[in-house]
């Protein structure tokens, strides 16, 4: 399998997060993607090529024209407004009860305008990165529309939480989505997109809930108790067109893999009866029991089983890098997957 990976992941790096009201190191750093590849090559996964430039024309398909706009200046307008910080992150959001009809034009309103929480920070080397990881996405869906069974997109930053309009829990530009659209605009009729990483992909949902073309899945941990709480319940099954194309596996806390592969098979069933052409899968592995901000029990050895069962789809599958981090131990996860699949 071929995987799809840019260095240029590394300048959005030294971000720092919220955690129980203090600021710390951000788990989502830098070493993750390395640790990933570093197991591609050990296992000889296959080639590792760096992603093709694309315009911004596919990521406008699925997100507001607006948002990619604000994305690609932030960092600008950040320092334009005087600040010399390490990192741009919102504090006031436009939350019920205030107007969301007017933007304001100062950058700090607007960092809590497109976002929903103040976990997507923007240093300066961000939005090279952020293009980066969806010119890796789009790259690597045209490995697949072109004949190859299935292709890795070792993304970073994540995309699952980016809303048509939003940013947030590390995610910026929705990498799945982006590549989901660009399989629709190059052949497929319909595409389904299977998000196993703990956290609900909340953006993911968000963007295609009104499509019947675009099946959602996503198995993760309760909203009721877990991040990113406020989308992702069982009852939330798609609207309009989208009505009973939006499907959602909350589990509980601890769940090992007997329970959660169960909601694997049922998602994988209603997978077949879509008879998408493709399927793309937000590929995160903070499921694993020894992640530091999860919750779930599943051990490296259950990761080659998840592979191995949508292998068993029969379909051409976009794996895209989400979410994992238990740094140490996210590349033999996260390619414990990719060989599962393919029979080794
Ligand atoms: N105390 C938990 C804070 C969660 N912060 C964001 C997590 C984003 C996961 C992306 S896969
Ligand atoms: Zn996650």
């Amino acid at each position: 399998m071929k995987t799809v990976f840019s260095p240029l992941h590394a300048g959005h790096a030294d971000t720092f997060e919220l955690v129980a009201g203090e600021l710390v190191p951000g788990f989502e750093k830098p070493s993750r993607a390395e640790f990933i590849r570093a197991r591609v090559e050990s296992e000889k996964l296959g080639d590792i090529l760096p992603p093709q430039e694309h315009d911004l024309s596919a990521a406008r398909k699925v997100h507001a024209s607006d948002y990619i706009d604000f994305l690609s200046t932030v960092w600008s307008q950040w320092q334009a407004a005087g600040h010399t910080g390490p990192a741009a992150l919102p504090y006031v959001w436009p939350t019920r009860g205030l107007r969301a009809d007017r933007r304001p034009r100062a950058i700090e309103a607007q960092l809590g305008y497109y976002s929903f929480d103040a976990g997507a920070p923007f240093v300066k080397g961000t939005w090279e990165a952020v293009k980066s990881s969806c010119d890796v996405a789009l790259t690597a869906a045209g490995l697949v529309n072109t004949g190859e069974r299935a292709a890795f997109a070792l993304c970073r930053p994540p995309g699952h939480h980016a809303g048509s309009a939003f940013m947030g829990g590390y995610c910026y530009i929705n990498n799945a989505a982006v590549a989901a659209q660009w399989f629709r605009d190059h052949g497929a009729a319909r595409v389904s997109v299977l998000d196993i990483d703990y956290h609900h992909g909340n953006g993911t949902q968000e963007i295609f809930y009104s499509r019947a073309d675009v099946q959602v899945l996503n198995l993760h941990a309760d909203p009721m108790a877990e991040y990113p709480f406020f989308l992702g319940h069982a009852d939330e099954h798609g609207s309009g067109a989208g009505q009973g194309c939006n499907h959602n596996y909350p589990m509980p806390a601890g769940t090992a893999w007997d329970e959660w592969s169960l909601a694997l098979e049922d998602a994988c069933a209603k997978i077949g009866a879509c008879r998408p052409d493709v399927v793309v899968v937000s590929l995160g592995v903070d499921t694993f029991e020894k992640d530091p901000i999860s919750r779930f029990r599943l051990k490296s050895s259950d990761y080659p089983l998840i592979g191995k069962r949508i292998r068993k789809l029969g379909l051409p599958v976009l794996f895209v890098m989400e979410g994992g981090y238990a740094v140490e131990e996210i590349g033999i996860n996260a390619v414990g997957v990719l060989t599962g699949f393919e029979g080794r």
